[in-house]
């Protein structure tokens, strides 16, 4: 994704969760970071400085692709969530439009992956990030990495596209702040 060279990073937005702050799941139903799926990711981000966010994953027996190894779906999932939690540093809601993952070494059942993303580069409503997954620590070696293309969205993209039934508990939820990060929005 060449098209972000030329570009400067933004700026974190002043209401932005402080670097070191865990930024929380940002929807309870959701398979990346949300408590309340049973196989989900359970993926912890963090705000770091910057555009920047460190995350943990531990690969489960649930996400195994061959035997002992995590499906490569589930770690560029892993990589999704991580680069998606970037927008909340940007206040902006935004999805996925493109998505492009190095598979450099095969990575165990029970092994932490340990992640960091950044935004490299804003152009309208496009936003052009970058992550990585590391085994062993923060500065073990690389097992994985994506680029990345999400695009800004307003909110009715999930109101007109999501099943109702989600949609209206989403909405219901009494929780000011939840509600919000369900949608992405500025709470
Ligand atoms: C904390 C949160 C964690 C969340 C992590 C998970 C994030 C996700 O997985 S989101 C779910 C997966 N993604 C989706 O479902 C998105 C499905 N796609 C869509 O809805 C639409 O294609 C959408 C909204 C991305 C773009 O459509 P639309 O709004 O009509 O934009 P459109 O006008 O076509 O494109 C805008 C710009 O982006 C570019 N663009 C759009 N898609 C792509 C793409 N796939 N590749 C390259 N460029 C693209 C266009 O070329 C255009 O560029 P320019 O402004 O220079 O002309």
């Amino acid at each position: 994704m060449s098209a972000s060279t030329n570009l400067k990073p933004p700026e974190r937005h002043p209401d932005a969760p402080a670097p070191g702050e865990l930024l929380g799941p940002h929807y309870d139903e959701c398979f990346g970071c949300g408590g309340g799926q049973e196989h989900g990711l359970h993926l912890a981000a963090r705000a770091g400085e910057g555009v920047s966010v460190t995350a943990e994953f531990t690969v489960k027996k649930a996400h195994q692709g061959a035997p002992g190894l995590a499906h490569g779906g589930v770690l560029a999932s892993a990589l999704d969530e991580t680069l998606g939690s970037l927008n909340w540093l940007l206040r902006t809601i935004a999805v996925t439009g493109r998505l492009e993952v190095d598979f450099v070494r095969p990575v165990p059942v029970d092994t932490k992956l340990h992640l960091d993303a950044k935004v490299t580069g804003v152009k309208g409503r496009k936003i052009y990030s970058t992550a990585t997954g590391r085994l062993g620590g923060p500065d073990g070696e690389i097992a994985v990495k994506a680029d990345a293309l999400f695009i800004e969205v307003k909110v009715d993209h999930f109101i007109e596209h999501g099943r109702d039934e989600e949609i209206k508990a989403a909405m219901d939820d009494p929780d000011q702040v939840r509600r919000a990060r369900a949608f992405e929005v500025n709470p």
